[in-house]
């Protein structure tokens, strides 16, 4: 008969590193001694650890947590395929409880922690408006096959380089994305033309632009249309982030610098 003990050795026997999700100092001095490399996930490397990935968002959801810091590390390469981890984190927001094992797969670089980490907009705002774009492409509206196009960061230059399509409902206002409220509206919206605009710190600036970037050295893969071209574009100009849901394959994919940086399914999301 196995001891608890003995189920927790299992747990963390053989892994080529561990990941420590935001400790405290003295927490963190316990580890110093590893034979495994030791790796600190935090917002800040307040402990001043030797390897560090940033981890600039609060994920409530841990599997969130871990995903995103290992595809962290396998971008510094820190970590590739097959490498096995322990990750040390706290999942009910106190001290640390948790001990997950995971094997660090190839999959899990989608993209998506380099446009958290390295967009202008402030990552929880890439976060929200990528979530709406996930959730409109599971949901569609009202049952029916939705695009959107969202350009986030830098909405001064964006609008310089728009025009209105229609009258701007967001006029005025100032509503923020990851408000429920907000994040219903978004969708209704969506079924019009044209793209939101949305600022550095998620203020939702315009609905309805019609973009007009020049399309000059874009770089963007055959077969796209008209939209993901003008979202793709904007970014090559501007130092936004384009976040386009395809109304006519379902993907999300997402623009900076003019290239196309992420291509998700939302039904695998
Ligand atoms: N320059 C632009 N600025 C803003 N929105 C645009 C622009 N060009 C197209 N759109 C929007 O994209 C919608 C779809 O256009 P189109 O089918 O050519 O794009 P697409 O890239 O094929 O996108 P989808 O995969 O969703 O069909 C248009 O109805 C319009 O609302
Ligand atoms: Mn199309």
């Amino acid at each position: 008969m196995a001891t608890l003990s003995e189920l927790l050795a299992d747990l963390v026997a053989d892994v080529d590193g561990v990941f420590l999700f935001s400790p405290s100092g003295s927490y963190y001095e316990q580890f110093t001694d590893l034979e495994e490399d030791l790796v600190v996930v935090a917002p800040e490397n307040t402990v001043g650890a030797e390897t560090f990935v940033e981890l600039p968002l609060e994920f409530d959801n841990v599997r969130d947590r871990v995903k995103f810091s290992i595809e962290g590390s396998m971008d510094r390469g820190l970590f590739e395929e097959g490498d096995v981890v322990a990750c040390v984190v706290s999942t009910f927001g106190g001290d640390i409880d948790t001990v997950v094992r995971v094997r660090v797969g190839e999959s899990m670089r989608s993209g998506v922690y380099d446009l958290f980490v390295n967009s202008r907009a402030d990552p929880g705002v890439i976060r929200d408006v990528f979530e709406v774009a996930i959730e409109l492409g599971k949901k569609g509206q009202k049952g029916k096959p939705v695009g959107a196009l969202f350009v986030v960061g830098d909405a001064g230059k964006v609008m310089n380089k728009s025009r209105p399509l229609s009258y701007n409902p967001f006029e005025k206002s100032h509503v923020h994305v990851g408000d429920p409220i907000v994040n219903v509206m978004l969708k209704e919206f969506s079924r019009l033309d044209g793209a939101f605009v949305v600022s550095d710190s998620g203020k939702i600036v315009s609905a309805y632009r019609y973009l007009e970037p020049s399309a000059e050295g874009v770089d963007i893969p055959k077969g796209l249309g008209a939209r993901h071209m003008a979202g793709g574009a904007i970014t090559r100009d501007t130092n936004a982030t384009a976040i386009v849901l395809s109304e006519s394959d379902g993907l999300v994919r997402a623009f900076k610098g003019g290239k196309l940086v992420l291509e998700i399914d939302p039904e695998e999301y």
